[in-house]
């Protein structure tokens, strides 16, 4: 089996234009096949208070009416997505920026109401790795924001590390397939004020036990569910830490592994 590498950039890097860069510069010297995946979280809240419309976000996920869908719509799939394509074209990567409903690549289902109506947000229900390995194999670079459809015409959003883990599974039929999250910090740290406190392999076992100790919290809760699901379901490998993992030099970051 082929390799494919799916990195994740989430809000902090999105927002510092000297990290973004950076970041997409290491990103277009990855060798082998490879897909990007961005949030921008950060960028809507700002944007959509610059409109006055307030954010609020419950279990890491935002409450997205209809106002805040037009928000993220123009945002993750316009502002971002485009400036990120356009920053990887002049590094002569060959970047289409891609929704979930761009070759119907990922299906959603508006996440039944529950404790909490969050509106317009999706639970992935089908990836087409078949379509989305027609770029590959044409030497395209995917690159995909947090929007997703439900086939009915509805546009959802979709948090960017679960369409990252669900990319990943999808594509695990035909690759070999390892994600890179990259995000501000290290890696997973034991001392979440120690920078240099990187756990660097973290098994089944040793995530209960960090769950039980309260180590991991916040928004590192839904990353490392996400990260067992695709492991549990077929990829191959997992790395979490700041963008020079990407590259050969750094080896201090966490792997994730059953
Ligand atoms: N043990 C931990 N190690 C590292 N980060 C942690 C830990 N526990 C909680 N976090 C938090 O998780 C955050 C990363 O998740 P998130 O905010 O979703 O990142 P992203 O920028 O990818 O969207 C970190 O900024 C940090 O505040
Ligand atoms: C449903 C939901 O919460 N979607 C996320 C999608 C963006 C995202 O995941 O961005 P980061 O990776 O920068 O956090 C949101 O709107 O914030």
């Amino acid at each position: 089996m082929e390799k494919l590498s799916i990195v994740k950039i989430g809000g902090n890097i999105i927002e510092d234009e000297a990290s973004l860069t950076g970041f997409l510069k290491l990103f277009s010297n990855l060798k082998g096949h490879k897909i990007l995946v961005h949030g921008g979280g950060k960028r809507a809240t700002h944007i959509a208070s610059k409109l006055g419309i307030a954010s609020k976000m419950v279990n890491g996920r935002r409450i997205t009416d209809a106002e805040t869908l037009e928000v993220i719509t123009m945002v993750y799939g316009g502002l971002v997505n485009k400036n990120v394509v356009a920053k990887l074209q002049a590094l002569n990567t060959n970047a289409i920026g891609l929704t979930g409903a761009d070759i119907n690549s990922i299906t959603s289902e508006k996440r039944p109401v529950k404790e909490v109506d969050f509106g317009f947000v999706g639970d992935v229900k089908q990836v087409a790795h078949n379509a989305i390995d027609k770029l590959i194999k044409a030497d395209f670079t995917p690159v995909f924001c947090a929007i997703t459809h439900d086939g009915n015409g509805q546009l959802l959003n979709t948090n960017a590390d679960t369409i990252t883990s669900q990319v990943a599974v999808g594509m695990s039929n035909l690759y070999e397939t390892s994600i890179y999250y990259c995000f501000e910090l290290n890696g997973v740290l034991k001392d979440i004020n120690d920078k240099n406190s990187v756990i660097k392999h973290i098994d089944t076992s040793l995530y209960k036990e960090l769950l039980e100790q309260g180590i991991i919290a916040d928004g590192m809760l839904p990353k490392l569910e996400n990260c067992f699901d695709a492991l549990n379901n077929g990829v191959k490998s997992i790395n979490m830490g700041n963008t020079s993992m990407l590259t050969q030099e750094n080896d201090n970051f966490t792997t994730i592994t059953l």
